[in-house]
């Protein structure tokens, strides 16, 4: 391999400052250290989480960065001590590792592992606490353990999913973060049983998500809640059977739906962001078992809260991050279920740019018409 053990200088799209135009730079990209891979990336797409950091409200933020956590590529180099990954192999790279010798990992209680995740939350590599991207000798802060957003990038061997070479890369990239979770969140999260009534706040790419997986799971009732009508023919296709906008009521949105179900909803999912609507999504559970699932990440700053009498009555109140699917042994899973055409992708994806275009591929992000919009790295 002519570029194994060098660096690579690649384009990659440099945050600088919270909500300044992203900069494509000419990126220097070390070489793997022991336990990581180098990955030349071939597709990105851009999720709300990268909109969140750049906008400054994560606490985790840090500047300069690249961003991008949702995409696929194929393995440039390797290094010493990575074993079950190759050159040449294709893959998607994880936020959520899963090293399977940690606390976490062994529990068999959660997806969220422990073993990187300091220094993925710091913006470095764990093996010497320091970035393998630089510009001009000056240090790139590393996202969420991914930075997507640059031709080629650096990430730990705990972090790679190993997937299907034949699946179209174009199309799977959008398996490293939106729809795994909003899936996740039914099947793993909440386990939605046959029958039950769900209610969806937000139906950007998670909720809908969260409608193909209650749809397949077997519920009697999806109602998709949203301030954009527009949003209910397109929710239709993901499995929304109802659609209510909170803007055409005069009471709470959680009234308005406990009025309309019996009582409440079996389960409900909150995929905005927001905290009053997660309040909301709580209270509009069925009494005695309702459970509502937190997916939707808050500026720092924001806190949840409730009547503590909801939960004493039975609400049952639950978050979840990439929808508690173990990310380097269930990814290719996923992969394969598309290949087999038993979960949707192509119907997230509204946009196509390329690396260059990252900037208006963010105002289309917020102009209510995009769900997914995926980048093409290479010419
Ligand atoms: N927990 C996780 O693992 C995880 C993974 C991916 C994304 N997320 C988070 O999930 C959230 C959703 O992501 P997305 O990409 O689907 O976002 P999105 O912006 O595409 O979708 C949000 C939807 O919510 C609607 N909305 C906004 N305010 C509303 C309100 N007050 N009431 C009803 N509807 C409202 C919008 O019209 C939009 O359709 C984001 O906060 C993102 O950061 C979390
Ligand atoms: N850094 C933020 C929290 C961000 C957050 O909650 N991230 C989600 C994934 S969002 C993907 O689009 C998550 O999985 N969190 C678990 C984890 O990061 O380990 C903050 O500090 O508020
Ligand atoms: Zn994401
Ligand atoms: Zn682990």
């Amino acid at each position: 391999m002519a570029t194994q053990g060098q660096v690579i200088t690649c384009k990659a799209a440099v945050a600088y400052e919270p909500n300044k135009p992203l900069v494509i730079e000419d990126v220097q990209v070390a070489p793997p250290q022991a336990g990581e891979v180098r990955i030349k990336i071939l597709f990105t797409a851009l999720c709300h989480t990268d909109a969140y950091t750049w906008s400054g409200k994560d606490p985790e933020g840090l500047f300069p960065c690249i961003l991008g956590h949702e995409a696929a590529g194929i393995v440039e180099s390797v290094g010493e001590g990575v074993t079950e990954i190759q050159p040449g192999d294709h893959v998607i790279p994880c936020y959520q590792a899963e090293c399977r010798e940690c606390k976490f990992c062994k529990s068999g209680k959660t997806n969220l592992c422990g073993k990187v995740r300091t220094a993925t939350g710091a913006g470095v590599m764990m093996n010497d606490r320091k970035s393998r991207f630089s510009v001009n000798g000056k240090p790139i802060y590393h996202f969420m353990g991914t930075s997507t957003f640059s031709q080629y990038t650096v990430v730990h061997d705990v972090s790679v999913a190993k997937i299907d070479p034949q699946a179209p890369l174009d199309k799977v990239c959008l398996l490293g973060c939106g729809v795994p979770t909003g899936l996740g969140a039914v099947w793993n999260t909440a386990k939605v049983e046959p029958g039950a009534t769900v209610a969806i706040f937000g139906l950007g790419t998670v909720g809908l998500a969260v409608a193909e997986g209650a749809k397949s799971a077997g519920a009697s009732r999806i109602i998709g809640v949203d301030i954009d009508s527009k949003k209910y023919d397109l929710a239709k296709n993901f499995g929304v059977t109802e659609f209510v906008n909170p803007k055409d009521y005069d009471k709470p949105i959680q009234q308005v739906l406990v009025d309309l179900t019996d009582g409440g909803v079996d389960y409900s999912f909150e995929c905005i962001g927001n905290v009053s609507v997660m309040r909301a999504a709580l209270e509009c559970c069925h009494k005695g078992w309702g459970t509502s699932v937190i997916i939707g990440v808050a500026a720092s700053g924001q806190e949840i809260s409730t009547r503590p009498f909801q939960l004493v009555t039975g609400r049952v109140w639950k978050g979840t991050a990439f929808g508690g699917f173990k990310s380097r042994s269930q990814v290719p899973w996923l992969v394969d279920k598309y290949m087999k055409k038993e979960i949707k992708i192509d119907e997230y994806i509204t946009h196509s740019l390329t690396l260059g275009d990252i900037n208006k591929a963010f105002d289309l992000m917020h102009e209510g018409g995009c769900l997914r919009c995926v980048l093409k790295l290479h010419e």
